[in-house]
């Protein structure tokens, strides 16, 4: 549905975004993953149509952004860093003028005015001015204007900024159900709402991609093994399937199987062995050390 082939994008003289290639299938979500001034944002401006690239093309559906600019009013939703609200007016004045300036027929309205309120439960607030809202409501409202006209693809740059843990955790579920019938492309810089919502990731570092994967494909090596007795590392150097152990704690260790060893024959070894198992789970940091690893690999980004 969406590509991106050899993207980059110069700001004030500098590249910000450098040959980028990147796929979204309908039913997909992707999270893209940097520091701060990795190029997120302006990745999303270009994906959303309203930031053309110096070089290389976005196409939606196969037809290139810059050519048919329509195409983002009408099948893209776009959430910003900052969400573009009309304060003087209601959520839900403001969404049917966002679902009119989309191309919705008059008569289509103010059901989708509706579901977008139901969806990003603003109900309580519709008829209040939007600058009268809380930071997390005036975040849904930006949040309702990017599906209200039910954009094949949306595009939230940091969905989740503003918002309390419950709606995080709502907004979580709200992502999840989105990318079950359109593509979605989300900033962020809360992991778990990666590992919690995301098809895919793609963690970009001074404009380049770094890394692109699933979030769960890095979780599959290392585990985290409690054992009743005190373990040491030559007892686990003695495994022949085990590439490395950490001790976290005298009991608790954080244990890297060899490629293609299956989590079963480590819950066996460690039976058989007497070790006393207590404890035994895939580690769900390991997107974060992909991450730092990604933010690690060459100097500290310039000051943004
Ligand atoms: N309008 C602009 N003019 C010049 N430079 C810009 C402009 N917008 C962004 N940049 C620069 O481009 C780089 C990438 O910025 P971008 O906002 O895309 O990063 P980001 O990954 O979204 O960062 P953050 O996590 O802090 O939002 C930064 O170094 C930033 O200073």
């Amino acid at each position: 549905m969406l590509s991106l082939e050899d993207v980059s994008r110069v700001l004030a003289g500098r590249t910000v975004v450098r040959a980028l290639d990147l796929e979204l299938r309908r039913g997909e979500v992707l999270g893209l993953l940097g520091v701060n001034g990795a190029g997120k944002s302006t990745t999303l401006r270009m994906i959303a149509g309203v930031l053309a690239p110096s070089r290389g093309r976005v196409r939606l559906g196969g037809e290139d952004l810059y050519e048919y600019p329509e195409l983002a009013r009408r099948r893209i939703g776009y959430l910003p860093e900052v969400p573009p609200l009309h304060a003087e007016l209601t959520p839900a004045e403001f969404l049917a003028f966002c679902a009119r300036l989309r191309g919705l027929a008059r008569g289509a309205v103010a059901a989708a005015v509706g579901r977008a309120i139901e969806r990003c439960e603003l109900g309580e607030v519709r008829r209040r001015p939007i600058a009268a809202l809380s930071k997390g409501f005036r975040q849904r409202v930006g949040l309702a204007q990017a599906i209200v006209h039910e954009p094949e693809l949306i595009v939230l740059d940091e969905p989740a900024s503003g918002l309390d843990p419950v709606q995080a955790l709502k907004l979580r579920q709200l992502v999840r159900g989105l990318g079950e019938e359109h593509a979605v492309v989300l900033s962020t810089h809360v992991l778990p709402d990666v590992s919690a919502c995301c098809d895919r990731v793609a963690i970009l570092h001074r404009g380049e991609l770094r890394y692109g994967g699933t979030p769960g494909e890095q979780a599959q090596d290392t585990f985290l093994v409690g054992t009743a007795k005190i373990v040491h590392a030559v007892d686990w150097q003695a495994l022949d399937l085990v590439a490395s152990a950490e001790a976290l704690e005298p009991r608790r260790w954080r244990v890297q199987l060899r490629p293609g060893v299956a989590v079963d024959t480590l819950a066996r070894a460690v039976v058989e062995r007497g070790f006393g198992l207590q404890e035994l789970r895939a580690e769900d940091g390991s997107l974060e050390r992909a991450f730092l690893a990604v933010a690690a690999a060459d100097a500290p980004e310039q000051a943004a």
